[in-house]
């Protein structure tokens, strides 16, 4: 796998109009990611768009639910045909096994592969103050990421997303058959914006993400080709130095 095709750009804009302009302008770009304001925008409508470009597509709307409605929601997402889906850690055990099973079984009703399901570990967004103090978890950051990533591997899930500043030691304990997909990847020359536990993009990979999701770094700079291209190569000659 190239360089450029382990960057999953987030499509996170208001319609679809916007999102097929973006998918346009960034050829290069072979994975994207649908999240929730595009799907509330858009419907389904835009998996249909990408896949008839051939793109490879994230649908990352972090279920958050009783068991039942989150195994719907995964045999629903199966079917899209999408290639990865999240839903939070924090779901539990029975409704991360009940959602194993109906994203299985959608895809086989429906005649495809299913997709790799991806636990949300804890968001990039968040610090150890935040959750200390206002999610009020007694373990450390690292631990209760590391936690929440077992509970993903151990309830048959495909991967977890984490902060890259966890990946190295969830690659160490999970395994190198456990997906991990790195948001909060910020190049040294891009605003942090709400990220908080932020890496740069070849740090990240170093420590072990497959994928590194890279949004406004690309999308809202002033030329996205440009700086999706200045990524690729900081994360190639990463690559080429061992
Ligand atoms: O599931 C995600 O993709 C996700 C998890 C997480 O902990 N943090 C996080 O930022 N994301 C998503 O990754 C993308 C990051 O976008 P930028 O901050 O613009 O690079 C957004 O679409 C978020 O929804």
């Amino acid at each position: 796998m190239s360089v450029a095709e382990r960057v999953i750009v987030p499509l996170d804009v208001s319609s679809e109009r916007e999102a097929i302009a973006l998918v346009e302008q960034l050829p290069q770009v072979t994975f994207w990611k649908v999240g929730l304001e595009l799907f509330v925008s858009s419907g389904p409508n835009i998996l249909t768009a990408l896949k008839a470009r051939q793109k490879r597509i994230f649908l990352d709307l972090k279920f958050h639910d009783i068991p039942n409605t989150v195994a719907g929601a995964c045999r629903a997402a199966a079917r899209h045909g999408v290639d990865l889906v999240t839903l939070h850690a924090t779901n539990g055990k029975e409704a991360l096994q009940a959602a194993q099973m109906a994203a299985e079984a959608g895809a086989a009703e429906t005649g495809i592969d299913p997709p790799k399901l991806l636990a949300i570990t804890l968001l990039t967004s968040l610090t150890a103050r935040s959750l200390a103090f206002d999610l009020k978890v007694p373990l450390e950051l690292p631990e209760y990421v590391l936690h929440m990533a077992l509970l993903a591997q151990e309830n048959g899930l495909a991967g977890a997303v984490c902060s890259p500043q966890e990946a190295a030691s969830l690659r160490q304990i999970c395994g190198n058959d456990f997906l991990l997909i790195c948001p909060g990847v910020r190049p040294t020359w891009a605003e942090a914006k709400d990220q908080r536990r932020t890496v740069t993009p070849a740090a990240a990979l170093k420590a072990g993400a497959d994928y590194l999701v890279i949004g406004r770094p690309i999308t809202a700079a002033a030329d996205p080709v440009a700086a999706f291209e200045r990524i690729c190569e900081e994360l190639a000659t990463l690559v080429e130095k061992g």
